[in-house]
């Protein structure tokens, strides 16, 4: 028992040390850092998660960046993790010298959890791979043809819209943009139509696979820094009832079009091809690598689309001189192509246009953007080297809210957006989608 408390005592010293050691690194690197403490680093505590790391992310921007600094270092757990604030070293690491940060370090584990083995989690040869067969469902062009859907669904937001009108009752907003989206994207990468009970079930599952509980920040936390080890002990991120319903909806739907020689021409028949693509090298996609592609499309598109429509919509209500000028654009477009919403339509509607766009700078759904250093990187113009295994969070939120980019920056102004003054915007100092070629592919 003695000998158990010796060992038990000696293990935590020597792991106390091993943190005290690591948190050295920015200070021997005289890179300024924010101060970490055991066991989580900069990361807000798994287990209170009593703060929103997104929003911890930008206060320790606007406090860096107060005192001048065009880079910093935190802790997240003990491995070091550099965030610059100048987007001249933002351009390096997300586009100039991506080869050297083309990880993005999520956990994902093929064998347990297949359906978390996609296009936002994959690395290496296997993304790229992925990421040049699936670049192709979203030229505009595609989208065009699938245009019809999404004004379709939208006939549900004409009618919520007319009816709390009449009544003058209130609604969720955010609720109704959920159920559009959902209908929207479930029908172009699903490939089933969502009638109330589908999408109820759909709306459950997606809040389940969403649902970032305290086992999973731990898993997704220890994933990030021990992917081998997790992978061995079969952790896995999405519950298992999640994963079998997307997989199942999947499997059920090319079962159908294959039986009866269905095509449509959609994301979901792209990677049906694919699955029976023989000419590959790689070998052929699997029911559970087709379905976790339609996962991640349904999940990284539904809340991010349905949380900027809502706040778009928060933001006119908020300006009447900016609903004033949609209105009139709208009218004018609208009458142009006899009352139609079509895709010209839509691309004509260049003040709404700016309108999205200013949305997406104050209230960007994601707060920042990560990658993992694959081989050790020096800093140009600096003495600091990156190793192979760090992180590099890009602060996203920090620098949209930053008066240096955006003067007045919590005003929402559509004309910064302006032709005329778009050219004013510092390149990659407007990130809502990332950049790069890990840029938002939706
Ligand atoms: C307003 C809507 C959206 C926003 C703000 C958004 C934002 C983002 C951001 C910030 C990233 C990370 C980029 C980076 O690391 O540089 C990303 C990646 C991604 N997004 Fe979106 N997204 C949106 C809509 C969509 C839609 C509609 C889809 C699919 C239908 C989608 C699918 C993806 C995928 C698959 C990735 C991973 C790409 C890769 O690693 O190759 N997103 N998105």
């Amino acid at each position: 028992m003695l000998l158990l408390a010796e060992s038990l005592i000696t293990l935590v010293l020597l792991l106390i040390a091993y943190y005290k050691f690591s948190f050295q690194y920015w200070k021997r690197q005289n890179v300024p850092f924010i101060q970490p403490s055991i066991p989580w680093g900069n990361y807000p505590s798994a287990l209170k998660r009593q703060d929103n790391f997104g929003e911890l992310v930008v206060r320790m921007y606007h406090q860096m960046k107060k005192q001048g600094h065009k880079y910093f270092g935190i802790y997240l757990f003990f491995q070091p993790c550099f965030v610059p604030t100048d987007p001249k070293f933002i351009k390096l690491i997300l586009a100039k010298d991506f080869q050297h940060f083309n990880f993005r370090n999520f956990y994902y584990n093929e064998k347990d959890d297949p359906i978390s083995a996609h296009l936002l989690s994959l690395n290496g040869e296997k993304w790229k791979r992925l990421r040049s067969k699936l670049t192709p469902t979203f030229t505009a062009g595609k989208i065009k043809m699938v245009f019809k859907i999404f004004v379709e669904c939208g006939k549900i937001i004409e009618h919520t819209l007319e009816h709390h009108a009449q009544n003058r009752t209130s609604f969720d907003v955010k609720e109704m943009f959920s159920s559009y989206s959902t209908d929207v994207i479930v029908n172009c990468a699903f490939g089933v139509e969502v009638d109330r009970l589908k999408k109820t079930e759909f709306k459950n599952y997606s809040q389940k696979a969403l649902d970032f509980n305290t086992r999973r920040c731990i898993v997704m936390y220890l994933g990030a820094v021990f992917p081998k080890l997790c992978r061995k002990l079969g952790f896995r991120q999405i519950a298992k009832s999640a994963g079998d319903f997307f997989i199942n909806i999947v499997r059920n739907t090319v079962e159908f079009r294959e039986k009866t020689n269905t095509i449509r021409n959609d994301f979901l028949q792209l990677l049906i091809n694919l699955k029976n693509d023989e000419s590959d090298d790689w070998g052929q996609f699997s029911i559970e690598e087709v379905a976790a592609q339609c996962f991640i499309f349904f999940l990284a598109g539904f809340e991010t689309s349905a949380t900027t429509m809502s706040f778009a919509l928060y933001e006119i209500a908020a300006n009447p001189h900016v609903y004033e000028q949609i209105m009139d654009e709208m009218r004018r477009v609208l009458d142009k192509y006899n009352g139609e919403m079509c895709h010209d339509a839509i691309k004509e509607m260049t003040y709404l246009g700016q309108v999205v766009d200013e949305t997406l700078r104050i209230h960007s759904p994601a707060y920042a953007v990560s990658r993992t250093c694959t081989q050790d990187y020096h800093v140009p113009e600096t003495n600091i080297v990156l190793k192979k295994g760090f992180q590099v969070l890009i602060p996203i939120r920090g620098i949209h809210s930053d008066p240096e980019f955006y003067p007045e920056p919590e005003k929402f102004k559509p004309e910064r957006f302006h032709p005329d003054n778009r050219q004013n915007i510092e390149p990659y100092s407007y990130l809502p989608f990332g950049e790069g070629p890990r840029i938002c592919i939706g």
